[in-house]
């Protein structure tokens, strides 16, 4: 069985230690089973740009942040879709592949799996948006990262009084700005889920400054006041058409100090969240997915990916994770909003 691997959409840490789980698994404990990585998602698949997997390519790269593979967000069915991938899977002597992705990939994996074809998937966003798994490898080490910016942000902000707007990354759910935000003990948390006002935010700003307190707001780049309709977007459209967010905390902070007097600075972590080594916990995480992936391939459970629930390993339909995403229950934002002002 040769199983072709390949990452698509965003990265995000613990790529690597799926793609090296799933290598040790397979060589370890079958004799009949081979790897070849495929370059760039979708595109290394449309454009045949595989090589071979063994144990040297991935010794060592579960701590190591990004994807060996490469990634993008090529859609396959704009390039020759089943046909063609049918076409590579036969010349390279590929049976089987597992995609590593996001809501889009896995959608792109159930059209090319409903045409007959091989295709497995394990679940990936760093904003840990997908329905059907509790959490997925990459959001721990970015609540991290956000964590540790927002106590540093707290010192700056305490030393001259300010007040601080950290922006967190979170498309469509707040789960990173909500989970950093109340690990940092931040004054507001605003997240895509609930449109908040001016007057509200600077509530909180105005009741921890009462306090003495130096307000720290943390709000996610998807998220929008009650007075715009679409996220706050400058900077063009993605590789698949989307607009790219981030820069709605630089348009809060002149507002925030204008209406409450406090001088108000924004910090936009971006990237950062995305980059660099994996916390343990995704490691451990991205190395049982990958470990798992391997017996749904050797069972020809196609059209399935692996999920967390609790603390198992489960398997379940692509289309579990598709058409609705797991956004922050209105019951995680009362409970984290009791803390605020
Ligand atoms: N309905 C769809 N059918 C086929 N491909 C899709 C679909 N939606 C998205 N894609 C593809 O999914 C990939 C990116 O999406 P995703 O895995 O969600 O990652 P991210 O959210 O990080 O961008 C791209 O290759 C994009 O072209
Ligand atoms: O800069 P890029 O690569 O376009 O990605 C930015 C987007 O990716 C995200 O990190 C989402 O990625 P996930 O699919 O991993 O959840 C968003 O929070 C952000 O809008
Ligand atoms: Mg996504």
């Amino acid at each position: 069985m040769k199983i072709g691997i390949l990452t698509s959409g965003g990265d995000c840490p613990g790529l690597n230690a799926v793609i090296r789980g799933a290598v040790l698994k397979g060589l370890t404990q079958h004799d009949d089973v081979e790897f070849v990585g495929i370059k760039n998602g979708w595109k290394g698949l449309v454009e045949a740009d595989v090589y071979p997997l063994g144990r040297p390519q991935v010794m060592g790269i579960s701590k190591q942040g990004g994807t060996i593979l490469g990634t993008s967000r090529t859609n396959p069915f704009e390039y020759g879709g089943v046909e063609r991938v049918r076409e590579v899977m036969a010349e390279t002597e590929m049976d089987a592949i597992v995609a590593i992705g996001g809501e889009g990939t896995l959608a792109a994996a159930k059209r090319l799996t409903d045409e007959g074809l091989q295709i497995v998937g394990v679940p990936k966003t760093v904003d840990n948006d997908l329905s059907a798994t509790d959490y997925t490898f990459g959001f721990d080490t970015a609540v991290q990262i956000a964590t540790e910016a927002m106590d540093r942000l707290r010192t700056t902000g305490d030393s001259h009084g300010r007040c601080m707007v950290a922006e967190v990354m979170g498309r469509h759910v707040g789960w990173i700005a909500l989970h950093s935000g109340m690990a940092a003990g931040a004054h507001a948390i605003l997240i895509p889920e609930r449109k908040t006002s001016m007057d509200e935010i600077c509530g909180w700003v105005d009741s921890a400054r009462a306090r003495g307190r130096s307000p720290l707001i943390v709000v996610a780049e998807g998220f929008q006041l009650d007075t715009m309709n679409d996220a706050h977007s400058e900077r063009g459209l993605d590789a698949f058409g989307r607009p790219r967010l981030g820069g709605i905390g630089d348009q809060l902070a002149p507002e925030i100090e204008e209406r409450t007097g406090i001088e108000t600075r924004a910090t936009t972590l971006g990237h950062i969240q995305r980059g660099g080594t994996p916390s343990a916990y995704d490691r451990v995480l991205a190395t049982r997915y990958g470990m798992a992936v391997v017996d749904i391939v050797l069972e020809e459970q196609w059209g399935k990916m692996v999920a967390l629930r609790g603390t198992q390993i489960v398997t379940v339909p692509f289309e579990d994770a598709l058409g609705r995403l797991k956004t922050v229950p209105q019951s995680r934002y009362d409970e984290a909003a009791i803390l605020f002002g």
